[in-house]
């Protein structure tokens, strides 16, 4: 079961040291809170300091603790509203707390006071844990920029909220004292971005950046809103003062003060962030920096999602529907998977055995179209009836159905042959899976995905096709968004061989996991 820790720490620069402890402890979420004045005065607070510091002196604490817990694949949340209000005596989280670490050594007394007093939402059998580490690191120093704004502003894609992003949401909430705006790039801001079709839906990014901000800090005002440009409301409401950026996006940060300066307009305050780097790059292919795409990249190959349960099949073999776009790499992926031990179908290939003479689907096709599909030997001429169907959706159709049954037939036959053979996991790869409804054939689909003009690009090369002919036959295919939907694992060939072959090989890992876990085997060799 999920669970959530809160880590209390009085010294910030000792969160990376007492990591692995926490990890122990099997979280998938973390609350940090810092509480830079001992656990004493919240446990008994006096009234609270006359001038409190600015919370933007915590800025490049909370970046460290950040940067401390990179790599431990943990969802993290360091905690404000505490360091923006230090006369609050309760900790508020929107998760019930499973288990509160302390950095430094406590009585049980102490730790069970905390729990009683200063915490809002525990969990019924709740534990605390003292991690006994001797002081030594020396604290962050503080910010010495300690302005505040009534109105902050900042914009994002927040695609699977990372570090990154939560160093810069919080840079915002430390210095607002009112209002915080957020756009989040809606759908149509995204075609460029790699591995597009992995990145959730502009709704859900939207819900996940405010669960998150009211998380850190309930008590200021959130509007977050879809964006459709990249300056989104800066250049039209005056009321905005500070905007927060990273070194990467500084210039579109000028940019909204240029257009605001010519709509005389105040320009906004410019608090750029440094770019976090990753610590702890997992492939080659992946950026240096921490990002959205990077975590997009290690998904191919892994599991999305359970299948859907297909008690109309035998539990073996087990069918996977393999399928994408045109040039998208199915064929080298499925001849990858056969390297591995599964069985292939190419049902591209069996149609065209279909079309043979004394084959019936010969004399159907005849029969409907005419002679004139035929060539010299009475064979069928498939340029000829492609050209015929191409443009008119009545007689592709009628190929159609005359096709797929046929074929599904003829794969049938093939598996049964190929289960034969001892063959327990078998790929049936196919273009029009999707299209053909044989997904329900099968017990899971997966789906190899590369972008549109890289489709365009290998078609001119592989069937020296022109621009506009590779064009349109790459449109006449369902986007990559719909082909994966449902899918339980995605693939890309999009780089290197060599990293498509890693993909294949972490698929093939967690398909027998899963089949393994689900029992499929049933002492049968996979
Ligand atoms: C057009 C915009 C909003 C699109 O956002 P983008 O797709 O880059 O979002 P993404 O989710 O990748 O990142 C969101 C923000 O976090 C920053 N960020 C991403 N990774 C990191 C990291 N590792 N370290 C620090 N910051 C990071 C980005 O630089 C960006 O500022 C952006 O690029 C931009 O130009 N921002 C400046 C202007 C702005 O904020 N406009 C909207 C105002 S509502
Ligand atoms: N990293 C890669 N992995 C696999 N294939 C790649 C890669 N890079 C380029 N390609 C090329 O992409 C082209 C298309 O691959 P393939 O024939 O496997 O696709 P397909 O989806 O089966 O195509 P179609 O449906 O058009 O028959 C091939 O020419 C292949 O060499």
């Amino acid at each position: 079961m999920a669970k959530t820790g809160l880590l209390v720490v009085t010294n910030p620069s000792r969160v990376a040291r007492v990591m692995p402890d926490v990890q122990k402890h099997f979280l998938n979420k973390l609350y940090i809170q810092y509480l830079p004045t001992r656990l004493s005065r919240l446990l008994t607070p006096t009234s609270s300091s006359p001038s409190p510091p600015s919370p933007a002196v915590f800025s490049k604490t909370v970046i460290g603790m950040y940067s401390q817990t990179l790599g431990h694949n943990l969802d993290v949340a360091v905690l404000l509203a505490y360091l923006k209000n230090p006369g609050l005596t309760t900790i508020h989280t929107q998760k019930p707390i499973d288990v509160v670490f302390f950095d430094q050594v406590l009585s049980g007394d102490e730790m069970n006071a905390f729990l009683k007093k200063c915490l809002a939402n525990v969990t019924v059998g709740c534990t605390v844990v003292s991690l006994d580490n001797a002081d030594g690191e020396k604290p962050p120093e503080a910010d010495n920029d300690e302005r505040m704004y009534d109105n902050v502003v900042l914009g994002g894609t927040f695609d699977r909220l990372h570090a990154g992003h939560k160093i810069l949401l919080s840079e915002a909430v430390l210095r607002c004292r009112r209002k915080l705006t957020v756009g989040v790039t809606d759908e149509s801001m995204l075609k460029s971005k790699c591995l597009t079709e992995l990145i959730g839906a502009c709704h859900q990014r939207m819900s996940d950046v405010l669960e998150f901000l009211q998380d850190i800090d309930p008590n200021i005002e959130y509007d977050v809103v879809p964006i459709s440009d990249p300056f989104g409301p800066t250049i039209v409401e005056p009321s905005f003062e500070m905007i927060v950026v990273s070194d990467e996006t500084l210039r579109g940060g000028l940019k909204i003060n240029e257009i605001r300066t010519e709509k005389s307009m105040k320009p906004l305050v410019v608090h750029s962030v440094n770019l976090l780097e990753s610590a702890n790059k997992q492939e080659q292919e992946e950026e240096d920096k921490v990002s959205s795409g990077n975590l997009r990249l290690r998904v191919l190959g892994t599991r999305l999602s359970k299948p859907e349960p297909r008690p109309n099949l035998p539990r073996l073999p087990y069918l996977i529907g393999l399928t994408g776009g045109i040039a998208s790499g199915k064929s080298s992926v499925g001849r990858r998977l056969e390297e591995m031990g599964a069985g292939l179908i190419d049902c591209d290939s069996l149609a065209h055995t279909l079309y043979k003479q004394g084959e019936p689907l010969h004399g159907k096709l005849v029969e409907f179209f005419g002679s004139s599909i035929l060539d010299a030997e009475g064979e069928i001429d498939r340029k000829v009836l492609g050209s015929l169907v191409f443009g008119d959706k009545a007689k592709l159709s009628a190929l159609n159905n005359m096709v797929w049954p046929a074929l599904w037939e003829r794969t049938k036959t093939e598996i049964s042959k190929l289960h034969a053979c001892g063959k327990n996991i078998i790929v049936v790869e196919a273009a029009v899976l999707r299209q053909a409804g044989w997904e329900k054939n099968c017990h899971e689909v997966w789906v190899s995905i590369i972008p549109p003009a890289e489709a365009v690009r290998r078609l001119k090369d592989r069937n020296n096709l022109d621009e506009d002919a590779a064009w349109a036959r790459v449109s006449a295919q369902p986007p990559n968004v719909e082909q994966i939907i449902g899918a339980t694992t995605v693939l890309s060939t999009l780089w290197t061989y060599d990293f498509t072959q890693r993909q294949v090989s972490r698929a093939w890992r967690h398909l027998h996991e899963y089949l393994e876990k689900e029992g499929f085997s049933q002492g049968n060799k996979l």
